[in-house]
């Protein structure tokens, strides 16, 4: 199933695998609405893909805050008064906090929550009832690896990816029979992203052997570490799959990673 003419929302894109995936989904003849908080930054993404010869008409950005319920209505509605009815939205916006539960980083719980968790199902709210009456779409969420197994550190995060596991699969078998359909990606670890930059636990950076501010990945050898386009490419098997075709998950580390 070609990509050419079809409507794409990727949450997330102003920034590591969304950007990739964005860009991806652009290049293979998808429209797409860029969504994240940072303006700007989707502004010069879409600068970037029309330099690479995407139409300027194709892309549009769009400030969104997946937190917030009526932001994430807003960009649905604005993507499809300007590209077209929506026929992908890609669920990539998140953020990650290595944080141990005995110090109470509550804030950062609640980020993991209103990101990982309410974003993803404000996401689906937004597309389900179009993609229902279209009788086609396809809901794409960038899960984890952290939503198959537990790792030390992350319990809100491994929780809240756990929970878009079960979102998805609930939903999938809820919309058998109607055309829609449904898929989570679950990337160990993917190199050279912002994820890790914002945490603020020492104790559980240096248990786990991070440096706060650093990309995802530093110190760790080439075969540790997925590329973003690794992700991306994924996403691209799972959309252009033959309309009889669901692939429900995809579970992508590298090839070096316990
Ligand atoms: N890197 C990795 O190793 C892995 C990442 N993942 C998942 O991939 C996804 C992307 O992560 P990655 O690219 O690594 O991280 P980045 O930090 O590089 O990207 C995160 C993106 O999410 C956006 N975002 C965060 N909060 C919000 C919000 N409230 N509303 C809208 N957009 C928001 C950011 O944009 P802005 O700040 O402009 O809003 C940014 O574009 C996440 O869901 C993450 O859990 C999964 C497995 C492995
Ligand atoms: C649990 C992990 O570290 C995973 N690579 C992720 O970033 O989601």
């Amino acid at each position: 199933m070609s990509c050419s003419g079809r409507v794409a929302c990727v949450t997330g894109s102003s920034s590591g695998i969304g950007s990739a995936i964005a860009t991806s989904l652009a290049l293979a003849g998808c429209s797409v609405a860029l969504a994240a908080r940072r303006l700007e930054v989707l502004e010069k993404l879409k600068s970037d893909l029309v330099a690479k010869g995407v139409s300027p008409d194709k892309i549009i950005c769009c400030k969104t805050d997946v937190a917030v319920r009526q932001s994430v209505i807003d960009l649905i509605t604005s993507a499809e008064s300007s590209l077209g009815p929506v026929d992908i939205l890609v669920n990539c916006a998140g953020v990650m906090y290595f944080t141990l539960m005995k110090n109470c980083n509550m804030d950062e719980w609640d980020r993991t929550i209103d990101t990982n968790i309410k974003g993803v199902t404000n996401g689906f709210g937004a597309v389900l009832p179009g993609f229902l009456q279209r009788k086609r779409g396809h809901i794409v969420t960038i899960s984890s690896d952290a939503g198959r197994r537990i790792f030390p550190s992350l319990a809100v995060y491994c929780a809240s990816k756990t929970f878009v596991e079960v979102l998805s699969e609930g939903t999938r078998r809820e919309v058998v029979g109607t055309g829609v359909k449904i898929t989570t990606i679950q990337p160990g670890d993917v190199g050279g992203t912002e994820l890790i930059m914002k945490n603020s636990d020492k104790e559980a950076a240096d248990k786990m052997g991070v440096t706060i501010g650093a990309p995802v990945g530093e110190g760790f050898n080439r075969n540790q570490l997925l590329d973003t386009q690794d992700v991306a490419d994924a996403v691209i098997y799972a959309v252009t799959a033959p309309p009889h075709v669901a692939v429900n998950e995809i579970l992508i580390e590298p090839r070096d990673q316990e």
